[in-house]
């Protein structure tokens, strides 16, 4: 099981790296490694296991993230009393549309890899849809909108070496123009 010590942190090269496709079938490495990064997330949003393994809790975990540079990432998105928004481990996911509407989290975004806080809009697109294969190597194609968009684009940027604060304005890290939606 992943620790806090397995987190790859800002600084190291694989998080700026263009992580490589994931060939099917899948090794025995990379069904291992899709286990585990949901395994830490399922683990991480757990509150007697978290603290019991000093995890910070994760929605979204990304292969580069344990230092593999591969197409893989975990997304657990809680919902509503105990409901679950979306539990899934993207293979080479890929946005092949979004709309034009921008949207933010009103509370920023932070990382797993990015200890120190970043404050600021993260503005990223409302509604998505994404392509991706799952552990069964099959095609799917699946349209997120609001919370669940805004991981899936932050698992998504970590695979093409990008971190949350690249999208945030340096001079006005509070405004997003034009005008888009704030998420709470
Ligand atoms: O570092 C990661 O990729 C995991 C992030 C994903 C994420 C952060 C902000 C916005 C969208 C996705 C962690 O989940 S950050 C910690 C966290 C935990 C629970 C809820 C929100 C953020
Ligand atoms: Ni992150």
């Amino acid at each position: 099981m992943y620790l806090m010590k397995d987190i790859t942190r800002d600084g190291d090269p694989v998080l700026r790296a263009r992580a490589k496709k994931v060939q099917f079938p899948l090794s025995e490495a990379d069904k291992q490694l899709a286990h585990d990064l949901m395994e830490y997330l399922v683990v991480s949003q757990d509150e007697e296991e978290n603290k019991k393994y000093h995890l910070r809790p994760g929605v979204g975990l990304a292969a580069p993230q344990v230092g593999v540079s591969e197409c893989m990432a975990a997304v657990l998105v809680p919902g509503p009393d105990d409901s679950i928004l979306l539990k899934e481990v993207l293979i080479n996911p890929v946005v092949i549309s979004n709309s034009v509407q921008d949207a933010a989290l009103s509370e920023g975004e932070g990382c797993l890899s990015v200890d120190q806080d970043v404050e600021g809009y993260v503005v990223r697109h409302d509604r998505i849809t994404v392509r991706y294969q799952n552990l069964a190597g099959e095609t799917k194609k699946i349209r997120l909108k609001n919370y669940p968009a805004i991981v899936c684009q932050h698992e998504i940027d970590h695979l093409n070496g990008i971190l949350f604060y690249d999208h945030i304005n340096k001079k006005t890290p509070f405004k997003m123009d034009p005008e888009g939606i704030l998420i709470d």
